[in-house]
């Protein structure tokens, strides 16, 4: 595509250089840079965008655009406003606007998310309606499904998997938004079709820096949407954007438990095994099981409901799609296992998804809960304390050991967990070695016992200072088993 046609709708400052250059490809990373690529220098928190344009150059960009002064006669300068603003434009005009087509499902909240996306997407395959994924699990285009590194891609990106999408015959994209993309615009110019609150709970205060901001965030994609705007009205941050949504022309559909609601559930039923209730819908009523254990499973299956009822998918499909989605990945994962105990894999990384699944067990829990878990580096440091209260008040015996430490130093994130179990009457120790950390747990356990491994869910890695290594949490188990524990 020519570079003019690229920059449509976009705020030039200035240029230089040749406008109708061919362009094949766009990267805002210079190490992702080919033959004739636009390379957009994005000033970021850790490096400037601006400082890789000779390496960008030298792998073969043809134009770059810039929001500060750049001289360069061997490639087109485009200087804009602000690159990042400018990326999504660029991105849909390149792919050529590819929302303008496909029906975009976005999902946004602290917690349930990605199970939420995978009810949806099972209740649209039962009905034979063709779905990509994007999510923190792994993107799914149809014809390739690629681990996620992100939740929500960068823009660009975003846009390049939705025109793969389309070429793959998919009529919808369901996709996961988080803060962060709300934030960055990264989802500027996915036009929504339905948008979906989940709930909102303390996370990421790092990077929003209070409560009101990160809900404001989130919110952002209730403007987007065209459909339905589907909010759970339990929640009382869902309450407070409905409440300011209610002037958009986008209809709202509220779900929930314990308020009246248009989408709601009765007759529920919690246990080991999962989830029993009756969905009520202004039209119908059904019967839905998911073997996914706790409350909020009962209210991942309303969101998903919910999408299915404004897309008048029938109830049979609600009902098959949600059974049918069994276990999500590293969410209330039961681990086989040829032993008297237990061992759930739980991406429970933040304070109420921990209080959640620990409440969750503890219904069903015949003997002691042993929880292994601990707080990723780089990340909120406020909920580390708040997450060893909860676990020391709701285990009978916690292991704080590490997650993803990244720069951090794995003992002071430990010693700041620590902070809140102390308040606890809870028996625990420290190890570090999130390995060694399991081995205790294994070696302790006893008939009935369950042992939560908290925070990893589906991650096969471990990001440490230097390195990112193997840590699939199943595999652990299997290599501590083969060690004869
Ligand atoms: C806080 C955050 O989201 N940061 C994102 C942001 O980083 P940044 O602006 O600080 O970028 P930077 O690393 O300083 O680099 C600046 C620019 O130079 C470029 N660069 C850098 C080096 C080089 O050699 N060449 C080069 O061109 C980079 O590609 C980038 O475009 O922009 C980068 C480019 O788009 C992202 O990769 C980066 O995501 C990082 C990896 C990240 O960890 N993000 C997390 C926090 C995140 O987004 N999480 C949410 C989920 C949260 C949740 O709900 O649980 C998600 O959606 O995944
Ligand atoms: N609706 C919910 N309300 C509260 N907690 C939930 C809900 N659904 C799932 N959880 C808990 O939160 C954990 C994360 O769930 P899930 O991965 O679906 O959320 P997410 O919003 O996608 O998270 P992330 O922000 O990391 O992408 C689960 O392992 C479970 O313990
Ligand atoms: N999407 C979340 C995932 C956290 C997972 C946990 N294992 C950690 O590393 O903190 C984040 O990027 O904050
Ligand atoms: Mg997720």
């Amino acid at each position: 595509m020519k570079l003019i046609k690229l920059l449509e709708n976009t705020k030039i400052i200035r240029y230089s250089g040749n406008l109708d250059a061919e362009i094949e490809g766009i990267a805002y990373d210079s190490r992702k840079v080919s033959k004739n690529f636009l390379f957009i220098c994005i000033r970021g928190s850790f490096s400037d965008g601006h400082d890789f344009i000779d390496k960008a150059v030298e792998n073969g960009a043809v134009a770059v655009i810039v929001d500060k002064a750049v001289e360069r006669a061997d490639v087109a300068v485009i200087q804009v406003e602000n690159s990042r603003a400018a990326m999504p434009i660029i991105g849909a005009n390149f792919y050529e606007h590819p929302t303008d087509e496909l029906k975009l499902i976005g999902v946004t909240g602290t917690n349930g998310k990605t199970t939420t996306t995978y009810f949806i997407r099972s209740i649209m395959q039962h009905a034979e309606k063709e779905a990509g994924l994007i999510g923190t699990i792994s993107v799914d285009v149809g014809s390739k499904k690629v681990e996620s590194s992100r939740t929500t891609p960068e823009s660009v990106d975003l846009q390049r998997i939705f025109r793969d999408m389309l070429s793959n015959g998919a009529e919808y994209g369901i996709m996961e938004v988080s803060s962060h993309s709300l934030e960055f615009g990264r989802v500027d110019q996915c036009r929504f079709q339905i948008g979906i609150f989940t709930n909102l709970t303390q996370d990421h205060l790092d990077f929003h820096g209070n409560f009101e901001n990160y809900r404001r965030a989130k919110e952002k994609l209730f403007y987007k949407t065209t459909k339905a705007n589907i909010i759970n009205i339990d929640d009382e941050h869902g309450r407070i954007i409905c409440s300011r949504i209610k002037e958009q022309d986008t209809p709202l559909l509220t779900f929930g438990i314990d308020r009246e609601a248009n989408i709601m559930a009765k007759d529920i039923e919690i246990n080991d095994e999962g989830i029993r209730f009756t969905l009520m819908t202004p039209e119908y009523e059904a019967i839905i099981r998911s073997s996914i254990p706790g409350k909020f499973s009962v209210y991942n299956s309303l969101a998903a409901a919910s999408v299915a009822y404004v897309e008048g998918i029938g109830k049979e499909f609600i009902c098959r799609g949600i059974e049918a989605a069994g276990f999500v990945p590293g969410r209330s994962e039961v681990l086989p296992l040829d032993k008297p105990y237990k061992i759930i894999i739980d991406y429970a990384h933040a304070p109420d998804g921990l209080e959640n699944i620990l409440k969750s067990i503890r219904h069903y829990a015949k003997g002691r809960i042993i929880t292994v878990f601990g707080c990723g580096g780089d990340r909120d440091k406020t909920k580390r304390p708040i997450m060893g209260e909860i676990a020391g008040r709701l285990s009978d015996y916690a292991i704080i050991t590490s997650d993803n430490p990244r720069s951090e130093d794995p003992n002071m994130i430990i010693d700041q967990i620590e902070e809140g179990m102390k308040t606890t009457n809870c028996d625990y120790i420290c190890i570090e070695n999130r390995k060694d950390a399991i081995r205790h747990a294994m070696m302790m356990a006893e008939a009935s016992d369950i042992i939560l491994l908290a925070g990893k869910g589906h991650e096969a890695y471990q990001v440490l200072k230097d390195k990112v290594i193997d840590f699939d949490e199943r595999e652990i188990v299997k290599e501590l088993l083969k060690e004869g524990i």
